[in-house]
């Protein structure tokens, strides 16, 4: 299990009110799990304390590996450019300077804030400053991701390829958690659902990609492709020395964007629904 709570309670000062009154989670690597409720029912107080950011007051928080959180509120006014905040930021987790260099440009550049890399961030707009935000929490390649409104403020480009990156960890074996008010919000994706209401937690049912459900083939062409790909594809290699990738459907634009970004390059030939592919169903 990357995440074990049992019996957790938070609240705010002694005396306070029970923000989580009893709560009990296990969740296993490879996971994306949604967290909704109420306003005020104990969203981020929960993220915060997965997070390790803020205690529980009783109870047990077990986390295994490293974590990475993208808060509600981002602090906007550091003394850093967003290429500095970000490369520190990798140092931070213990990454070589190298390391922290390629991560941080790979981020500036898969949010298409290259050309903002030198601006103080106190400088950047609300959006710009969110995608900074997310990126400092991704390039870490974080066991557990944890998301509050994550979403909130990116443009279109932005929100899919936050998805893009979601997905990808969880390929990886990272465990993403993630607060979102959209209930749309990475369907088909999610592996698990739990509403916050009255300090406790309650299984929700999610739109999962079943196996059974519609699949989407793309058949590609490529020096190497990606160890981990979003959705884990089924890899049947064709007679002419293609690939034909196979994938749950609700996973397929994600896939196409991590291909269609990929270094070395990744020609896609053909993107189908699995039934009627090149290549037919295995
Ligand atoms: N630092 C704090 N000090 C005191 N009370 C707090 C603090 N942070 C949160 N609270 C209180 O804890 C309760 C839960 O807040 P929390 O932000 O966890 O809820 P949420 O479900 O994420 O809400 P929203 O959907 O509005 O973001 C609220 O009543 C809030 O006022």
């Amino acid at each position: 299990m990357t995440v074990r709570l049992a019996g957790v309670g938070k609240r705010y000062g002694r005396g306070g009110r029970w923000i989580l009154r009893d709560v009990a989670l296990a969740l296993p690597p490879g996971g994306i799990v949604r967290v909704e409720g109420a306003n005020g029912t104990g969203k981020s107080t929960l993220l915060k304390v997965l997070a390790g950011v803020e205690r529980a007051d009783r109870g047990t928080v077990e986390v295994a590996g490293r974590r990475a959180y993208v808060p509600e509120r981002f602090p906007p006014a550091l003394p850093f450019t967003a290429r500095d905040y970000l490369r520190q930021l990798a140092r931070v987790r213990g990454l070589s300077a190298g390391q922290g260099r390629r991560r941080a440009d790979h981020w500036l550049e898969r949010f298409g804030i290259a050309g903002y890399a030198d601006t103080p961030i106190g400088r950047l707009s609300k959006g710009t400053c969110q995608k900074v935000a997310v990126a400092q929490a991704l390039l870490a390649e974080a066991d557990l991701l944890l998301l509050d409104e994550a979403w909130t403020g990116l443009d279109r480009a932005a929100r899919g390829e936050l998805d893009a990156a979601v997905a990808e960890r969880a390929a990886a074996g990272g465990l993403v958690v993630f607060v979102d008010h959209d209930p749309g919000r990475l369907a088909g994706l999610t592996t698990a659902g739990h509403l916050v209401k009255d300090g406790t937690l309650h299984g929700i049912p999610v739109a999962a990609a079943g196996p059974d459900g519609p699949r989407t083939a793309i058949v590609v062409r490529a020096e190497r492709l990606p160890e981990h790909l979003p959705g884990n594809p089924g890899r049947t290699p064709l007679a002419d020395g293609a690939v034909r990738l196979e994938v749950a459907a609700a996973h397929s634009d994600t896939l196409l964007r991590r291909l269609l970004g990929s270094v070395p390059p990744v020609h896609v030939h053909s993107v189908a629904p699995a039934e009627h592919a090149e290549g037919g169903r295995p």
